[in-house]
């Protein structure tokens, strides 16, 4: 134990902390911990070598296939070169004299030592995410992660060029160093400028590397990148491949400048034809195996271009036909994918090639007709676990430039009825939860899982140019899109777009995730439908034409999220150049509240919508019910029936309906205010037997439920609400006309939700959100 009472360095209290809570805390998984286990553990995170090199390795191998695949792409020119030996760049020493030395133990959270210097030994990999990371070791033996805030890395940098920078094993002085309290709430030695880490000595001295494969033949080259093929490492297969190319190339030029050979020739077993020139099938075959490879690591534009050559030396090659086919596919070129699989199953009708030649047939309807039978997914008994493909879907919606909301948004371009199809988009890249928490304590969105995010969208640009041009025209918090609005083409399937060589920096990225990004909705389809309530399945992500559409508290559209596709249907009557409106946070609350939500998921907007502006109208009567309901917000004994603050809440409800009848409303307005407060209402009904008489003043169920629809129509809650008085009401043995209107109710809601469907289908999907709640 440390003087000051901390446990430090690997002590065993230290230990057995990291072993019973894992090493979560270090990259912001929140566990339940009280503030003194968490100053504990942060503390022993902060010096066990052992629990820090744990968790840096664990978080780099989460990332480790992106970044190569993203390395692979920024070096190109590097892996085409063949040795993909880079110089290092010259070691930086500055003298740091005059400082006096501090160890690890000695610093304290929060306190920027001047005039002190760490000496240290950077002893993990480092890597390149928002932050430089990595990890130092003291002369004690002392760990720490540290975060370099270096500049000159900017959003182009990769793991390499980081390394490359802050070698492992390198001797490093860091001046004033800066224990810091992270916003994941983790700790890390925080170096915000580069200056402030002087690399001292580079322990491993860069020795030039021979390239072993010089002087191998193309096909032993070819070979190799099938092994490294079939063992799954797809960027070294493609280095390979690549060097098959290059070598065939360069020796054919030689044997016969200025021609290429592009006729098919008799291969020997080393790949040369007899007249030991490269046979034209060696390198067809590397071609046609390098877009295989380019499709494993999603980069379906490589994959075309190269399965494009090869057909270009084979024509009748059936495997780099339906390579080209599959990368067509990926790209939403659906109906060139479905001529090149019809031209596949010419040479041989395979299942694998039939089942491709569908799924383009139908991904080519949906993207056309806007017509999809997800109700097959959600009511019948289907056997995949993850939900079919569905296309991409332009309805009748354009982008236009507006007044305020950051100047653009998308608007119908006819008149639409409820339930009508407006978009299918399918997320440029989702994170999922998976147990960790999407909020920090203090509300904000989990500042990890927006990284991952960050750090999949950043190596998903690099891809494929069209994924670039939708990201270039997002708004972030600086620019919204440069203020233009982007052609339709961009987002609808089968349309063509220009290459570009836009770049974007990491910064955007972070600044476009942060206006863009989509988080956990409660309404992913198959949850909705096995009647869970909010939230069910936790997810952030960005999926490109919905970040158009501006927010309202009293929305115009549905989001439906199945699996990682986006389904909009508009939950009321649109008219022709109305704008669509989403609503991004939980409106069933009132004006202020779902302003503090806005604000919490950074959403750097104040919503004026007309329910808002209701809303501010009604402030002064509205003021003391409003400020009882958030103090009573949140407390289980509020929910509970037959708790005293449970019956303050349904009391609140009375109060509430005496003043929205004392202030002269229309009923139009006094249902959107009952939304704002439904969940006293709903508290009122649990209440009901308490209440006695006074339970004649709350509305009646069915008129709560016309409430929510007023106000957010599509409102899962209002859909679970509506379900189950309509199985009450069956249960009690009402009158037929009762359930009937019941029934349809509910099936109103559906339809918002779940698009126009059936009667039967509608029927069928109440009954589906068959959910008890405790009335
Ligand atoms: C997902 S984008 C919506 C499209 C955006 N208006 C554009 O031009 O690209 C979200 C951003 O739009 C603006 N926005 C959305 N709804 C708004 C509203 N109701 N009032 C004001 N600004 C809004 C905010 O700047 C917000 O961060």
């Amino acid at each position: 134990m440390h003087k000051s009472g901390v446990p430090t360095v690997g002590t065993e209290l230290g230990r057995e902390i990291l072993m019973q809570l894992g090493t979560l805390q270090l990259y912001g998984m929140d566990p339940q911990l009280t503030p003194m286990e968490r100053g504990l553990v942060k503390y022993s995170l902060l010096m066990d070598k052992s629990g820090l090199m744990d968790a840096h390795m664990r978080f780099m191998k989460q990332f480790g296939e992106l970044e190569r695949d993203w390395q692979l792409t920024k070096d190109a020119a590097a892996v085409s070169k063949g040795s993909g030996v880079e110089a290092r760049p010259p070691v930086r020493k500055k003298a740091v004299e005059g400082m006096r030395a501090i160890r690890l133990v000695e610093l304290k959270v929060g306190k920027r030592n001047h005039g002190r210097v760490l000496y240290a030994t950077i002893c993990a990999d480092t890597f390149f995410l928002s932050l430089i990371q990595t990890l130092v070791e003291d002369d004690e033996g002392h760990a720490a992660r540290v975060m370099i805030d270096d500049a000159t890395l900017d959003g182009s940098a990769s793991w390499a060029k980081a390394q490359r920078r802050y070698p492992k094993g390198a001797k490093v002085a860091i001046k004033a160093p800066f224990l810091s309290d992270l916003p994941d709430e983790s700790i890390a030695l925080y170096v915000n400028s580069e200056e402030d880490l002087v690399v001292l000595s580079d322990s491993s001295p860069y020795v030039a590397e021979v390239d072993p494969w010089e002087g191998v033949d193309v096909a032993s080259l070819r070979a190799e990148g099938n092994r490294l093929f079939s063992k799954g490492d797809w960027p070294g297969a493609i280095e390979f491949y690549t060097k098959c190319i290059q070598k065939a190339t360069s020796s054919n030029q030689r044997k016969i400048p200025g021609s290429k050979n592009k006729k098919r020739g008799h291969s020997e077993s080393n790949g040369l034809t007899s007249n030991g020139k490269v046979s034209t099938e060696t390198v067809m075959l590397a071609y046609s195996n390098r877009a295989a490879a380019w499709m494993k690591l999603s980069h379906y534009e490589r994959a075309l271009a190269d399965a494009g050559e090869a057909l270009h030396l084979d024509p009748q090659h059936l495997k780099s036909i339906y390579r080209k086919g599959c990368a067509l596919h990926q790209m939403q070129q659906f109906e060139q994918a479905r001529d090149c699989f019809a031209m596949a199953l010419e040479h041989a009708p395979e299942k694998e090639i039939k089942l491709a030649h569908e799924r383009s047939s139908v991904c080519d309807q949906q993207s056309r007709l806007g017509v999809y039978d997800i109700h097959k997914y959600l009511l019948d008994d289907y056997d995949g676990s993850t939900p079919p493909e569905y296309s991409d879907y332009v309805g009748p919606v354009e982008i236009k430039l507006m007044e305020g909301k950051g100047k653009r948004g998308l608007f119908v371009t006819r008149d639409v009825e409820v339930g009508e199809l407006l978009l299918v988009s399918n997320a440029l890249a989702v994170v999922h939860a998976e147990g960790r928490r999407m909020f920090t304590s203090s509300g904000r969105s989990n500042a990890t899982l927006r990284d991952e995010l960050v750090f999949k969208l950043s190596n998903l640009v690099l891809k494929s140019s069209k994924w670039l041009q939708q990201m270039c025209n997002l708004a972030d918090c600086d620019c919204h899109g440069n203020g233009k609005v982007p052609s339709l083409e961009l987002f609808r399937p089968n349309s063509k777009w220009n290459s570009s060589k836009d770049d974007v920096p990491l910064a955007r990225i972070k600044g476009v995730v942060l206006q863009n990004a989509l988080g956990e909705s409660g309404s992913c389809a198959r949850a909705l439908v096995a009647g869970q309530q909010p939230p069910m399945r936790q997810f952030l992500g960005l999926w490109p034409l919905p970040s158009f559409i501006n927010h309202s508290c009293a929305s115009n559209s549905f989001r439906l999220h199945v699996g990682d596709t986006l389904f909009l249907h508009a939950s009321r009557p649109i008219e022709a150049g109305e704008e669509v409106t989403l609503a991004y946070v939980n409106t069933l609350l009132p004006r202020q509240m779902r302003h503090d939500l806005l604000d919490k998921d950074s959403w750097e907007f104040k919503c004026n919508c007309s329910r808002c502006e209701l809303e501010t109208n009604l402030c002064a009567p509205l003021k003391q019910v409003s400020r009882r309901f958030q103090s009573l917000w949140g407390y289980k004994e509020s929910v509970t029936p037959g708790q005293a603050e449970s019956f303050k809440m349904a009391k609140l409800a009375l109060n509430l309906e005496h003043i929205l009848k004392n202030v002269g409303l229309y009923l139009y307005e006094i249902q959107l205010i009952r939304a704002s407060f439904f969940i006293m209402y709903w508290i009122g009904y649990l209440n009901l037997d308490r209440l006695g008489d006074l339970a004649k003043r709350l509305p009646l169920p069915e008129n709560l439920i016309d409430a929510m629809t007023t106000a957010t129509p599509g409102d899962p809650m209002s859909l679970f609400f509506a379900g189950f008085w309509l199985k009450k009401f069956q249960e009690q043995g009402a009158n037929g006309a009762v359930i009937d209107d019941a029934q349809k109710r509910a099936m109103h809601i559906c339809r918002c939700i779940y698009g126009k469907q059936k009667s039967e289908v509608l029927k069928r999907l109440v009954k589906a959100h068959d959910v008890t709640i405790n009335v």
